[in-house]
């Protein structure tokens, strides 16, 4: 029996409208209407849509309104069927433009196994870069797993501009990290993921669609022009990773792992695959190897004997802890952004800088805007004027592999060892020694 019998005399629409009046906003003692989070309430014979706008609840939060208006609804007489649906959100499609070129800079988070940090480290470090005043895009390429929109309490469903171009959904922290951040306050910071396309289906997507699927985001997504784009990998070397590495001019990449051997091994590798791609490693980030206890404040190791990660040839950024706060709380609060979020975004930043400046040393021969006819005189001077067992380096603002093939003709043999890495976006090095 319904408790709406006593009013079956007023129309539908008003008695599911008075329904609706009894559900509160959770954050504010209002309804639901007062509360501004219904857009349209449309009723078909016994069906009754109602559009709502929940989309600044976190994602609990903004079921548990939908199921309390979904009974509120179905409870009175005449209803046979009750739909929420979310309200289409304008979106501000100003000067935006198309496309991950757009960004200043990339920066890729990967790991090489699953569950090690990553999408927490990626979160940890938008939003430490956003507080600290860049305007921040976080592109959620974990297809199989998107857990961004989580972690930041945003939902979609994904807008799009006037020509059709998806908009990424704000989840800039207006009014936290009070106090904590350094420069003019902090930046905004927009999030993409297909975790927001599709609310909470996995995605099956593999070979060719994952590739389709990321190449038609990485193009066509309309960003507000942000400073920093950071990409969250999913786990491994697979389809997305490659993906990535070919659609977009990834500047740095910072690995995730925690400090297990086995976990550092597969980095090693994955390392490496990106070494080969031409990414500048910016380094690594040691995550959950220990942990504070609440109780006394003691730091208490949760992997025995040596860290494996002082074997890989890359700078640790930052050395994680496992506490709550990074489990529940990787963007700023109100209280501020963590520490150890403010100490990595300065770890990236410092590693940017330092692999942007480019210290040619005395010995080293400068192609940096030598013109192309130039190169080989200058690379055979250089060459040709140092002794025996001597470092040979080459600085070039552009792969040097065709060096070696030149030096090996020059001598008539094999060099034994010919190491090429790209420092930063413009700058490669190249290194050997003479026989
Ligand atoms: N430093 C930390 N302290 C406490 N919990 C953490 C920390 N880092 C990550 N976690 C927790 O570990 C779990 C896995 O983290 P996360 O989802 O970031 O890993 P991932 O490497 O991105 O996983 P996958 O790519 O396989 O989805 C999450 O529950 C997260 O809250």
């Amino acid at each position: 029996m319904s408790s709406e019998d006593t009013t079956t005399t007023e129309p539908l629409s008003d008695r599911v409208e008075a329904a609706l009046r009894k559900v509160r906003d959770p954050d504010a003692d209002v309804n639901v209407f007062e509360a501004g989070l219904i857009d349209d309430v449309r009723i078909d014979g016994g069906d009754v849509t109602v559009q709502a706008d929940l989309s600044e609840f976190p994602p609990s939060e903004g079921q548990a309104v939908t199921s309390t208006m979904m009974r509120a609804v179905s409870d009175v007489d005449g209803v046979e069927r009750a739909h929420v649906e979310q309200a289409p959100r304008s979106v501000d499609t100003q000067g935006r433009e198309v496309g991950v070129e757009r960004a200043d800079r990339v920066i890729a988070v990967a790991s090489a196994k699953g569950g090690v940090g990553k999408t927490t480290v990626a979160t940890t470090l938008a939003c430490a870069l956003a507080a600290d005043g860049d305007d921040v895009a976080l592109f959620d390429a974990d297809i199989h797993g998107p857990n961004v929109p989580e972690l930041l309490s945003v939902s979609g469903p994904v807008q799009s501009d006037e020509d059709g171009h998806p908009v990424p959904v704000d989840a800039s922290a207006s009014d936290a990290a009070d106090g904590k951040t350094s420069g003019d306050g902090p930046g905004d910071l927009e999030v993409m993921s297909v975790g927001l396309m599709n609310d909470s289906q996995p995605l099956a997507w593999r070979g060719a669609m994952a590739h389709d699927a990321l190449t038609e985001l990485f193009e066509e997504t309309a960003w507000a022009g942000p400073d920093t784009l950071v990409i969250d990998l999913p786990p491994g070397t697979g389809d997305v990773a490659l993906t990535t590495l070919q659609e977009v001019r990834v500047d740095g990449v910072v690995f995730v792992t925690t400090p297990f051997h086995a976990a550092v091994s597969d980095t090693h590798r994955s390392l490496q695959l990106f070494e080969e791609n031409e990414v500048p490693v910016l380094g690594v980030v040691s995550n959950m190897g220990e942990f504070v206890c609440d109780a006394c404040g003691e730091h208490h190791d949760l992997f025995d004997g040596d860290d494996p990660i002082d074997a890989l040839d890359a700078p640790v950024l930052a050395e994680v802890p496992f506490t709550g706060e990074m489990q529940s709380h990787p963007r700023p609060t109100p209280d501020g952004v963590p520490d150890v979020a403010l100490e990595l975004g300065a770890a990236v930043g410092g590693r940017i800088e330092d692999i942007w400046t480019v210290e040619v040393p005395e010995h080293a021969v400068d192609l940096r805007g030598v013109p192309p006819e130039k190169r080989r005189d200058r690379v055979r001077e250089a060459f040709e004027g140092i002794g025996s067992g001597e470092r040979f380096e080459v600085v070039s603002d552009r792969n040097p592999g065709p060096v070696r093939e030149f030096l090996e003709d020059l001598i008539d043999g094999k060099l034994k060892g010919f190491r090429v890495k790209r420092q930063n976006p413009d700058t490669w090095r190249c290194r050997t020694e003479k026989p």
